[in-house]
């Protein structure tokens, strides 16, 4: 059977997301991000081209790693100035019926008990499409304004993001059983206390005595998301993860990731399939392959080397500014994100990067591949993707809003649609069951 391919559309509630300077190409407008249409027009139109999720990147805090300071990133408009995306899911869900929102939360900073009840109502007013993008930041920024002197260790996140799991569980999981709201107007009963149980959790970080505030939700566990790709990013993806998203800018570094993850999956005891990867790319494309390459080379004019660099040093925790344009990229550990560092250095040994080089390559579509071409050569480029990285699909960047997802709706879904490699409609109920035909979260 051929494998389908799949999308998700990667958006922030931001002005410039992951094409650093492109928000001034006079297409773009993603300026328009306060505007609820913005929003639910980008939402109908990704439910017509059949994506599986919007996913919602976020962070707490500015790129301010860059020169030490956020100028450059406020400048720039890079992630800067930033809404909160969980606001943005009741008006896209009310304008749809299958789209799922993939949402990100940082949960470094947020306690499990409130986190738990805000998924549970989101998942309640979307009727089972909230999926929750586990992270663990990798700003120092953020950690300040939340009363840190400084984030936690990387793995320290982990390990903390771990417990953070055991409690949300306990509470979406276990708290209340299937059968505890009775809803009996008869007898004055809407919800049977001895059915509800308090999750008396006490750990190492959180201290949580009673049961949850919500009723159970159509998926209960959001449809659980996470992306990283260290060591220790993988343990917890094998653990608790569904879907995953991954960035890299070859063929031979995503399948890298790729393997890495399943076969950690597979030593978690879990089915390797069992959990859906995704790999971030940009599509260009246009109904000739000429027009294609002219908006291609449009694009390029429009990058933005010191946005694209404040953007590098805030994922990596490098000050870029410090290094000549020409200097090459060599890995070394930080407390930010291992990966986005790792795949312009030690993820590919043969190929070397100059930070101009990696300035430019992540100013169109971020860490991931430019795919270019008329709708047949663009999934002749994603069949190969996918046929060479076991992947299941994509999420999909852009560089002008919603431009580049109008030209994938219109041209690239039909495309493959035809070839038999792409849905051609929504399987019914929650987004679990869009994806994996089941009610509940696996545990092994
Ligand atoms: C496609 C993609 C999207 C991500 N989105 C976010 C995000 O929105 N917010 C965030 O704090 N981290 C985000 N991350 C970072 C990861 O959650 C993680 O912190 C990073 O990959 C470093 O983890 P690692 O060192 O275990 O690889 C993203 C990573 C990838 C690959």
């Amino acid at each position: 059977m051929t494998r389908q391919i799949r999308f998700n559309a990667f958006y922030m509630n931001t002005v410039s997301h992951q094409s650093p300077g492109l928000w001034t190409h006079p297409r773009d407008s993603s300026h328009r991000y306060t505007d609820p249409d913005h929003w639910v027009e980008l939402a109908q139109l990704l439910e017509r081209g059949r994506f599986d999720a919007i996913f919602l990147a976020d962070v707490l805090g500015a790129y301010d790693v860059y020169q030490g300071s956020a100028d450059a990133a406020l400048r720039h408009a890079v992630q800067a100035p930033l809404n909160d995306p969980l606001a943005l899911v009741p008006l896209m869900a009310q304008a749809t019926k299958h789209l799922g929102f993939g949402v990100t939360s940082a949960l470094t900073y947020e306690h499990p008990y409130t986190f738990a009840r805000r998924m549970s109502t989101l998942d309640h007013l979307t009727r089972g499409r909230i999926g929750w993008n586990i992270v663990t930041g990798y700003l120092d920024s953020a950690a300040r304004n939340l009363g840190l002197d400084q984030q936690l260790s990387h793995d320290e996140r982990y390990d903390l993001a771990d417990e953070y799991m055991d409690v949300v569980y306990k509470l979406w999981e276990q708290s209340w059983d299937n059968d505890a709201i009775v809803n009996d107007k008869q007898r004055g009963v809407y919800a049977e206390p001895s059915r509800i149980h308090p999750i008396r959790h006490e750990g190492k970080y959180y201290k949580v005595p009673g049961f949850h505030l919500c009723e159970p939700s159509p998926q209960r566990t959001p449809l659980l998301y996470q992306a990283g790709t260290s060591p220790r990013g993988v343990k917890f993806a094998a653990q608790h993860a569904e879907c995953t998203f991954v960035s890299g800018p070859s063929i031979k570094v995503v399948k890298k990731y790729a393997d890495t993850l399943r076969a950690a999956v597979r030593e978690a005891g879990r089915d390797g399939d069992d959990l859906k990867i995704y790999a971030q790319a940009l599509i260009i494309t246009a109904p000739t392959e000429v027009e294609a390459r002219a908006k291609y080379e449009d694009f390029k004019q429009y990058i933005d080397i010191e946005a694209a660099l404040a953007l590098l040093s805030g994922w990596t925790g490098v000050d870029f500014s410090r290094f000549p344009l020409d200097a090459t990229i060599e890995y070394i550990d930080s407390d930010a994100g291992r990966t986005a560092l790792a795949s312009f250095s030690a993820a590919d040994p043969e190929r070397r990067w100059t930070v101009r080089e990696a300035a430019q390559f992540i100013g169109l579509g971020g860490r991931g591949p430019v795919l270019v071409g008329d709708p047949s050569q663009v999934a002749d480029q994603l069949e190969h993707w996918q046929d060479q990285t076991g992947i299941d699909g994509f999420n999909l960047a852009y560089a002008l809003a919603h431009e580049t997802m109008r030209d994938v709706v219109d041209l690239i879904v039909p495309e493959l649609q035809r070839r038999g490699r792409y849905p051609r409609e929504y399987a019914a109920g929650t987004l679990r069951e869009k994806l994996f035909a089941r009610k509940r979260r696996s545990t092994n």
